[in-house]
């Protein structure tokens, strides 16, 4: 079989959310990205997706465009044999997440597609471990009014969801507390309730907010103070009793360490567009369960392509709690492979 790399090209998107997503750090509209297409001589093709989001630690559009470019010419008669060569490639790319994640899916999908096995498969055979076949996820509420977001709340129940996330961390707590109030009681003590922050709040605030949310029953907080703060963390961890997941704390493996060695979380979100793919979010993985870090896999609400490999992502990883996937509907346009 002939390994080499034949073509690489790739191609931009722009996919409108159905109605905009709002968060402690404001409204989001739209995602912009590329699609990246990989032909080796064997006539395999193969797919990947950068798309950078801002505020997550990752690289400008502008950024990714360059480094694919690169990538584009020297990735040509390149021999991909297995998944130590992809990493090797793509050693030097720590800057620039998003095109990494791209790259490496594509490379990737081209190794499965060869071996006719799925992504999970893949990662399984080289890191160990087993691939699960069902993988729990969690629906998403923004940050709206409590009547719209307990209708919300019934009707992703009525689609068999059982576990629910709920942003917070808005101007105005007294919002963020009825919004979280309405959703639990209209759907009762059998459903799971996880929030996310989004470093919306100062440590005090976040220690006196979340000591009032505690009533509710939530299973976890994500990210409640600013990211680089994780002596901070640490003291809102300590002073109330709703776990705490670091979720912008965490963009590299060196930033987990320093959660890990700061004792700042009770679990950490892994997103792998935010990791730099996902054998740098595996890698990520691996180093929480072994602190005893639960951990949760979420998109950043990419397209497809990215959202079936966070999906087999998971699937790879022996995971407790509901992940954060259940992303592609708040996209209103499908994307085209190019
Ligand atoms: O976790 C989920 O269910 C969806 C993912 C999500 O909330 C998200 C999506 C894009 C950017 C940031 C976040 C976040 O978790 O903060
Ligand atoms: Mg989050």
């Amino acid at each position: 079989m002939n390994l080499a790399i034949q073509s690489v090209s790739f191609q931009p998107y722009r996919l409108s959310f159905r109605e905009p997503w709002q968060t402690a750090r404001g409204i989001l509209s739209h995602r912009e990205g590329f699609v990246i297409k990989i032909f080796d001589r064997n006539h395999h093709m193969s797919l990947g997706e950068a798309a950078p989001l801002d505020g997550f630690g990752m690289e400008s559009l502008a950024e990714t465009a360059e480094v694919l470019s690169k990538f584009q010419k020297s990735l040509i008669d390149v021999e991909i044999g297995n998944v130590q060569d992809i990493e090797g490639l793509l050693r030097d790319c720590d800057r620039n997440p998003a095109a990494k994640h791209g790259v490496e899916l594509a490379l990737l999908n081209l190794l499965a597609q060869r071996q006719n096995i799925s992504l999970s498969q893949l990662l399984v055979n080289h890191f160990g471990g087993t691939v699960h076949p069902d993988v729990a996820i969690n629906a998403v509420i923004g940050a709206i009014s409590p009547q719209l977001a307990a209708a919300k709340a019934q009707a992703y129940i009525n689609q068999g969801y059982r576990c629910l996330k709920i942003k917070v961390g808005t101007q105005d707590f007294v919002a963020d507390l009825q919004r979280v109030a309405a959703v639990r009681s209209q759907v009762g003590n059998q459903i799971q309730i996880r929030i996310d922050a989004n470093q919306g709040w100062d440590v005090e605030t976040a220690i006196a907010n979340l000591q009032k949310l505690a009533a509710l029953d939530i299973e976890y907080v994500e990210q409640p103070v600013i990211a680089s703060d994780l002596a901070g963390l640490a003291r809102v961890k300590q002073s109330q009793s709703i776990p705490i997941a670091a979720d912008e704390s965490v963009n590299n493996l060196a930033q987990l360490q320093q959660v890990i060695n700061t004792q700042a979380a009770d679990l950490v979100i892994l997103k792998p567009m935010a990791l730099g793919g996902i054998l740098t979010a595996h890698h990520a993985a691996t180093l929480a369960l072994k602190a005893g870090l639960d951990i949760v896999v979420t998109t950043t609400i990419e397209g497809e392509i990215a959202r079936q490999a966070a999906l087999n992502f998971a699937a790879s990883l022996p995971i407790q709690r509901a992940c954060g996937l259940a992303t592609g509907h708040f996209l209103a346009t499908a994307q085209s492979a190019g």
